[in-house]
């Protein structure tokens, strides 16, 4: 890697890279889990790395925080207790905070380096830790979902990193049966579901199992995200029992809420269940 320019192989996008113009290296440790890059880049604003794989830029962060806050607190009625998985800089916070609805929001995050270098390099993001309904609990999420009581939450947000390092266990059956079963009646589910370019058996693989262990509606949504490899990303939206129609939500964002948003919007997010024609019948296979 030149001072100039970070390049980006990874065995989760074999055969690419992607590459930044680094202005400065602002902070490189190495956590109890991780590597834990923040470089200001010339075209992105703060970039945000872990084990050198991008995990947000000032620019482009509002696309997937927005998106994974709101697909899920938008489809149910009236999400009182909400639970993040990950999401340790704070972003998706900062989004689940605008709906009025949420009396309180326990977030796991596993690596509190992440959180020490969100409140020091992306203030923006960081801010979401600021709002008193946030209760953190920096711990392993597999540990905390099975001693979470049954029927405790409206919503659960998987905020995850790729699953090759220590989200590795955030896409295993046992987990989802957790998370399911730490959902109350009704309670819905958005969990960060990679690349519909280049994860498809990877997807096929969480879609099978979420429709084993969610009773109700399984729907995979998408959004453009540049920096992220193949510049798209997915999320699956899962209910835990009843049917949920995600693609026309029950619990829009008022104006006054939407208005201060960069990325969603309510065409945007009946928008996002639009898929390609590949991708439709790759997952309708399941
Ligand atoms: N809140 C930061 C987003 C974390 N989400 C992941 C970042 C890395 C990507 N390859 C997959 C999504």
């Amino acid at each position: 890697k030149s001072s100039e320019v970070l390049y980006y192989h990874n065995p989760m996008w074999p055969g690419e890279g992607h590459s930044m113009k680094v202005k400065e290296i602002l902070f490189n440790k190495k956590s109890k889990y991780q590597q834990v890059l923040v470089f200001e880049s010339y075209s992105y604003g703060k970039v945000l790395a872990l084990d050198d794989i991008v995990q947000l830029t000032e620019k482009d962060e509002c696309a997937y925080q927005e998106m994974i806050a709101h697909l899920s607190l938008c489809s149910i009625p009236s999400p009182k207790k909400v639970l993040v998985i990950g999401g340790g800089d704070g972003g998706v916070l900062r989004e689940i905070s605008r709906h009025s609805s949420v009396e309180s929001i326990d977030i796991c995050e596993i690596d509190q380096m992440v959180i020490d270098v969100s409140k020091e390099f992306f203030p923006n993001l960081a801010v979401g830790f600021d709002d008193t309904r946030v209760q953190l609990h920096v711990d392993d999420a597999v540990k905390f979902l099975q001693q979470t009581p049954e029927n405790t939450y409206d919503a659960i947000i998987i905020d995850s990193s790729d699953p090759i390092g220590p989200a590795q266990d955030l896409v295993e059956k046992p987990f989802f049966k957790t998370v399911a079963s730490a959902l109350k009646p009704g309670g819905v589910l958005c969990n960060q579901a990679e690349s519909m370019w280049l994860h498809t058996h990877l997807i096929q693989d969480m879609l099978s199992v979420c429709l084993q262990v969610f009773k109700g509606s399984v729907q995979y949504a998408w959004t453009s995200v540049p920096t992220y490899p193949s510049g798209a990303i997915g999320f699956l939206l899962c209910s835990k029992d009843g049917p949920v129609d995600f693609l026309n939500p029950v619990n829009p964002l008022p104006f006054e809420a939407e208005k201060d948003l960069k990325f969603y919007n309510s065409q945007i997010h009946t928008a996002a269940f639009a898929l390609p024609s590949f991708v439709k019948t790759e997952l309708a296979s399941m």
